[in-house]
């Protein structure tokens, strides 16, 4: 320190000292570096540290780009498999339906969903310390006949019910009461609070280096308290089927219940029939997977019902001539169905469907290989997206997947050129919304039948509108800047071809004639608010809101020409 005091006498102590504290930070960074990724360095035999450090960097960007990551690796590959690193995985995408059927075939020793959805949820954190095995079918898979079979069987009994519980929550929510006629308040806000908590903190721990995930594991338990409401409120419910079960086995007479907590534990396996808090820890985690998933495709279908109005009246006509027999059947409304699935289509809940991670070194057909903790899975959005499969795919045609002969009936603006009609829960290597193969989603059934009973009643008894178009219909941590995503642009296109053909816009303005362009700072459903005009003598008519946004229309990509504004 004193040499660089004489030599430089520019250097104050100050800025010494400083720079002592970087050179610190550093060290200590590093050591910490080493820390976190130790075992990864020991463990690669031939370590190669600039690609290291360029997947890890990778890795974190992923969190925050992840769709479009996932797109534009898709977009290069050419239908071949092709590696994404997050920060506490390597996936292998794959997308042929080649590639698709070998993970399906793989043993559920080497690929498995239990595995994959365990990391992800991390449920011994967020599920009441449910700590499930890695190997499929450890502990039966008994589930599956229960909501496959079970559950769909028993829809044309559930139905009625549901349509009167829905018609009453909209008529609550419509009279601004505050929720009445729950029998425990306490549960059904835990119940609805949970399925946030177990995401948030599952996320947390999952990021987190394995020697602190014991700790903040630990502390997230404690702290997160719905799973304890719902496991407390259940166990004694499950206490009392387990005794009704027991009974009954000694041929006594015990009340019937058609419900999952029955089907549950009547599909456990038959030598070692489950305890009353196992059926209770499997209910939490059914009802994790079905609440999330059910709830988000709902809410973006009613979103496309606002934003593609002209749909309402055919499918409030399929609803008033068919509902009734669909109560009964659980079947029909080929409209609504084709609506809701083209909905999910378009905005699916996940960019990666069909996760199995690796227990064992697995290789596919090309070589591509995955280690024990490397994931495979699909990339469910820009599969669903891709021309060859859509004609026209970032278009919203509700119909698309209707039988012709039912669309035929109707106006030509409804006529799409989708090949083939299939139907919302049909699994196919081009439709990933439900998984793929043999572990689909087995709820499949009665969600398709929840969101028509949801949507139905709303269309039927109500007219509607978003309350602000203008609100961003989904959140990412960060917004892409609009001049690096092109996945966006492709977007915008589509939307404000859609948005046109709505409300046509006027294109005598004289800002625009030259050369309109349209402009959005990443978020779809704002398109018509931040259509700005620019010409070619530079000239720029901003609307308020993208002026808002601090845009001053100095960045617009002139290549996306749309020939109105
Ligand atoms: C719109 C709503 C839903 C969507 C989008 C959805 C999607 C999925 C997906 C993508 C999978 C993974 C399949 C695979 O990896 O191949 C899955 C699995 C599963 N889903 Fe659903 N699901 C929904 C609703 C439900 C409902 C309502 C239930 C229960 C009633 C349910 C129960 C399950 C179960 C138990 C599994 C695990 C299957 C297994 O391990 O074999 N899901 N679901």
């Amino acid at each position: 320190m004193a040499v660089a005091e004489v030599h430089l006498p520019w250097l104050t102590t100050s800025f010494i000292e400083a720079k002592t504290a970087t050179a610190a930070s550093l060290v200590v960074g590093f050591l910490f570096f080493l820390l976190f990724h130790f075992k990864a360095l020991v463990e690669k035999k031939t370590f190669r540290p600039l690609q290291y450090v360029s997947n890890r960097l990778e890795a974190w960007k992923y969190l925050f780009y992840g769709t479009v990551i996932i797109q534009e690796k898709f977009e290069k590959s050419n239908g071949e498999a092709f590696e994404v690193f997050a920060p506490d995985n390597r996936y292998v995408f794959v997308s042929s339906p080649k590639h698709i059927k070998e993970l399906d075939s793989a043993p559920d020793t080497v690929l498995s969903l239990q595995a994959a959805s365990k990391q992800m949820l991390q449920p011994a954190h967020t599920m009441h310390g449910f700590n499930w095995f890695d190997r499929r079918g450890t502990e039966g898979v008994g589930f599956v006949r229960a909501l496959r079979t079970l559950l769909t069987n028993n829809l044309p009994q559930i139905l009625p019910d549901l349509s009167v519980i829905s018609r009453a929550r909209f008529a609550e929510l419509h009279a601004q009461h505050p929720i009445v006629d729950v029998k425990n308040e306490q549960f059904m806000v835990s119940a609805l609070a949970y399925i946030e908590e177990t995401l948030v903190g599952a996320e947390a721990v999952r990021l987190l280096p394995k020697f602190m995930v014991p700790f903040v594991g630990n502390f997230l338990t404690w702290k997160l308290k719905s799973h304890e409401v719902i496991f407390g409120t259940l166990v004694p419910v499950a206490e009392q089927r387990c005794l009704e079960r027991d009974l009954k086995n000694l041929g006594q007479q015990v009340p019937y219940h058609a419900d999952c907590i029955q089907w549950i534990m009547e599909t456990s396996p038959r030598q070692s029939p489950w305890t009353p808090k196992r059926i209770v820890h499997e209910l939490m985690a059914i009802w994790f997977g079905s609440v999330h998933a059910l709830s988000t495709t709902i809410t973006f279908a009613i979103h496309d019902l606002c934003l593609h109005p002209g749909y309402v009246e055919p499918l409030r006509r399929e609803l008033q001539c068919g509902y009734a027999d669909f109560e009964r059947t659980a079947t029909g409304l080929p409209l609504l169905d084709s609506f809701i699935k083209e909905s999910a289509r378009l905005t699916p809940v996940e960019a990666q469907s069909t996760r199995r991670s690796a227990l064992q070194p697995f290789s596919l057909s090309d070589g591509t290989r995955l280690e024990v903790g490397d994931w495979a899975c699909t990339p469910v959005r820009a599969i669903m997206t891709n021309p060859t499969f859509y004609p026209t795919p970032l278009d919203f045609h509700g119909f698309r997947f209707a039988p012709p002969d039912v669309v035929a009936a109707l106006d030509a603006a409804f006529k799409v050129p989708q090949e083939k009609s299939t139907r919302l829960v049909d699994v196919d290597s081009t439709f990933h919304v439900w998984g793929t193969g043999r572990m689909a989603c087995p709820g499949r059934y009665y969600a398709a039948a929840v969101i028509k009973v949801i949507l139905g009643q709303t269309i039927l008894n109500y007219d509607f509108e978003l309350v602000d178009r203008d609100a961003p219909r989904w959140f990412t941590w960060l917004q892409d800047s609009h001049s690096k995503n092109a996945l966006n642009w492709k977007h915008f296109a589509a939307e404000f071809a859609a948005l046109k053909a709505r409300s046509p816009v006027s294109t005598n303005h004289k800002e625009c004639q030259k050369q309109p362009v349209f402009f959005s700072l990443g978020r779809v459903e704002e398109v018509d608010t931040f259509i700005i005009a620019a010409t070619t003598s530079g000239n720029k008519a901003v609307a308020p809101r993208a002026k808002r946004n601090g845009f001053d229309g100095s960045t617009v990509d002139p290549s996306v020409f749309l020939g109105a504004c």
